[in-house]
């Protein structure tokens, strides 16, 4: 059998806010070039946990290892291999698109050409246009080409396609995808089951700080259906959002 090789792995992290406990022991691993999902109820502690990864907030407890190197002793040698999508706030409001990656490119000291960085998300069209000026779908697909600017070996993505519409989102788990398929760790963060579904290689569940499930999504339906699960309502082979993308088509627009 394939052995994996896991190249984040997460031993026992807790995060306490005061007296609160938001992770409560996880453990899990995530294997290399895989899309993992971590997913859960609000206030679960996603969130938390990924930035703790990022290295962006401190930990209570617990041991992590990104690609060899501990988050306590080596945060600098894991900010060089990971990508992290910034908040709109960082991106200066009277530059362009193209000038944003430079800028971006400049402070990782990382030499890639910036039309190309935006061919890859399908912004080309877009690199005089100012981010705000941007539709909901093309601001994310420019927050994933910024992960991607200092050809990262793992890249973090919190809650990616929330508020877009079917279309947006499905061009996005085809970039996401494409992304994995070139060699890239995705981690992501969703509430929306179909997505995680459709794809994930493998899912956590959180729900209060704790990991409740972690398989592939298929394994986890199948043993839902082996333990005599039945939906109620007989499922069609399609469903309205299929009846929506039929209507108006898959193409990039947004
Ligand atoms: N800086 C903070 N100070 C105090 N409590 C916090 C802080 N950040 C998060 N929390 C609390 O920790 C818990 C986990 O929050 P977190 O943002 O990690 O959840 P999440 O699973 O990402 O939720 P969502 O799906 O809503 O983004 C929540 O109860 C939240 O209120």
């Amino acid at each position: 059998m394939e052995t994996k090789k896991a190249i984040i792995s997460v031993n026992n992290l807790v995060k306490k806010y005061d007296d609160f406990v938001a992770v409560q022991g996880l453990s899990f691993e995530v294997y290399e070039n895989e899309i993992f999902g971590l997913l859960g109820p609000n206030g679960a502690g996603k969130t938390t946990t990924l930035e703790i990864i990022e290295t962006l907030r401190d930990k209570t407890s617990g041991e992590i290892i990104v690609d060899g190197f501990s988050v306590d002793k080596q945060a600098h040698n894991i900010k060089q291999i990971i990508g992290v999508q910034l908040q709109a706030a960082g991106y200066y409001p009277n530059l362009n698109l193209i000038e944003l990656i430079e800028l971006f490119a400049g402070l990782y000291g990382a030499n890639i050409k910036p039309m190309e960085m935006l061919e890859k998300v399908n912004l080309q069209d877009k690199a005089k246009a100012k981010y705000k000026a941007l539709s909901g779908g093309q601001k994310q697909r420019f927050s994933i080409a910024t992960t991607l600017i200092n050809q990262p070996k793992i890249i973090f993505l919190d809650e990616p396609t929330t508020g877009l519409d079917p279309q947006a989102r499905r061009n996005l788990w085809d970039l996401i995808t494409e992304i994995r398929d070139a060699g890239t760790t995705v981690v992501i963060t969703t509430h929306y089951m179909d997505e995680a579904e459709q794809l994930c290689d493998r899912v956590a569940f959180v729900e209060r700080g704790q990991i409740i499930a972690l398989d592939t999504p298929d394994n986890l339906i199948d043993k839902l259906i082996n333990s005599g699960f039945e939906r109620k309502k007989e499922v069609k082979k399609a469903n309205l959002e299929d009846v929506f993308i039929n209507l108006t088509g898959q193409e990039w627009r947004e």
